[in-house]
C-alpha cells in the first residue's frame, strides 16, 4: 500500500447551493454525493460560504489556542471521550487537539474560550462560532441530499436533530525532516459526518476499499473534506462507506486543521430505518448508543480493534 500519486478524491462543487432554497443543480449534485459517499466515503467540497477572511482567522485563532502553555490545554476536559484535550501521546508525539462541544453556539464556545483565557477572548468566541455555524449549513447539505438519495428523506427531520456539533481543532507539529512520520494513526471516525479543512501544509490520506491510500491536495482555498463516520454508515445499514484515514507529516512546518463533526447526542439509538433492510441488504449493526459505543471503543480492547462497531454491535 504506497501512496498513490495519481489518485485523487472526488471533487464537488457546492457554489450557490442552499439548504432551504430550490437550485435547478441540487439533483445532478445529489447524485455525486451518493456516488461518492458509496464508493469513497469521502470528497472534496467546494463551498464559498466560508469566507476567506474567516478561513485566515480561524487558522490564526488554532496557533493562538495551541500556543498556551499545557497546563492552561489540559484544562479544557470533557465528560465525553475524545472531546477534551487530547495530547502528548507516545504514538503520535506530533499530534495534539482540542475539542469545542456546541461550537456553533456561542454561550457553549465563550465558556471553553474563559477556561482558556480566564480574562476572556471575545474575538476568538466569534472566529470558532462563526466558522462552525458557516459550515454547518454544508453539513446539513450533504446530509439531507444523503438521505434524499436513499429515498428515506422522511426520517430528515429526526436525524438532524438527533445531533450536534462538536469542533475538533487539531496541531500537527513538523518533523524537522523531510521522511513521512505518523501524524495521526489510521481511523475511521465515530460520527455522523466529518467536514475538515486545513493550513497549507497537506497531510491527509484517505484509504480506498481496494487498499490505496489517497494524498489529499485541496484544489481551491475554498476546498474542504466531507467524510462519512461510522454512525452514519451503520444508520444508512452499510450503503454509505465510512473510510480509514490517517494524516502523514514531513519538513518542518507545523500543520493545523479544523474538523466540524455532526455527532449523536447521548441517550441517541443508531438504528438503521426499515426500509434499508431487506433481504438483499440483512441489518448489520444491532441498534445502539452512541456514547456507550465511545466509551467502549476508548477502552484498550477496543482501541486494538480495526473494526470496534463489529465486535460492539456487529449482527
Ligand atoms: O487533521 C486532519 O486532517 C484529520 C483529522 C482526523 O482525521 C480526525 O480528527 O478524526
Ligand atoms: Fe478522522
Amino acid at each position: 500500500m504506497g501512496s498513490g500519486d495519481t489518485l485523487k478524491l472526488p471533487v464537488i462543487d457546492f457554489t450557490d447551493l442552499k439548504l432551504e432554497a430550490n437550485n435547478p443543480n441540487w439533483e445532478a449534485v445529489k447524485s455525486q454525493v451518493h456516488k461518492a459517499l458509496v464508493e469513497y466515503g469521502c470528497f472534496e467540497a467546494i463551498f464559498h460560504k466560508v469566507p476567506l477572511d474567516l478561513m485566515k482567522a480561524i487558522f490564526g485563532a488554532l496557533q493562538e489556542l495551541f500556543d498556551l502553555p499545557l497546563q492552561t490545554k489540559i484544562l479544557n476536559v470533557s465528560q465525553k471521550p475524545y472531546h477534551g484535550y487530547v495530547g502528548q501521546y507516545p504514538m503520535v508525539p506530533l499530534y495534539e487537539s482540542m475539542g469545542i462541544d456546541d461550537a456553533n453556539v456561542y454561550e457553549k464556545v465563550e465558556s471553553m474560550t474563559n477556561i482558556m483565557w480566564p480574562n476572556g477572548n471575545p474575538s476568538f468566541s466569534k472566529t470558532i462560532q462563526s466558522f462552525s455555524e458557516q459550515l454547518s449549513e454544508l453539513d446539513q447539505i450533504i446530509r439531507k441530499m444523503a438521505l434524499e438519495s436513499l429515498g428515506v428523506e422522511n426520517y430528515l427531520e429526526e436525524h438532524m436533530n438527533s445531533t450536534n456539533y462538536l469542533l475538533r481543532v487539531m496541531k500537527y507539529k513538523g518533523p524537522q525532516t523531510s521522511d513521512t512520520k505518523l501524524g495521526l494513526s489510521t481511523h475511521t471516525d465515530k460520527n455522523i459526518v466529518t467536514i475538515l479543512c486545513q493550513n497549507e501544509v497537506e497531510g491527509l490520506e484517505v484509504l480506498t476499499k481496494d487498499g490505496k491510500w489517497i494524498s489529499y491536495k485541496p484544489s481551491s482555498p475554498d476546498s474542504f473534506v466531507a467524510m462519512i463516520g461510522d454512525s452514519l454508515h451503520a444508520w444508512s445499514n452499510g450503503r454509505f462507506h465510512s473510510p480509514f484515514h490517517r494524516v502523514m507529516m514531513s519538513g518542518n512546518e507545523a500543520r493545523y486543521s479544523a474538523g466540524l463533526f455532526s455527532v449523536p447526542k447521548g441517550g441517541k439509538i443508531i438504528k438503521a430505518p426499515e426500509e434499508l433492510v431487506d433481504e438483499e441488504h440483512p441489518l448489520l449493526f444491532k441498534p445502539y448508543d452512541h456514547v456507550e459505543f465511545l466509551k467502549y471503543y476508548y477502552t484498550e480492547q477496543g482501541q486494538r480493534e480495526q473494526f470496534a462497531l463489529h465486535t460492539y454491535c456487529g449482527v
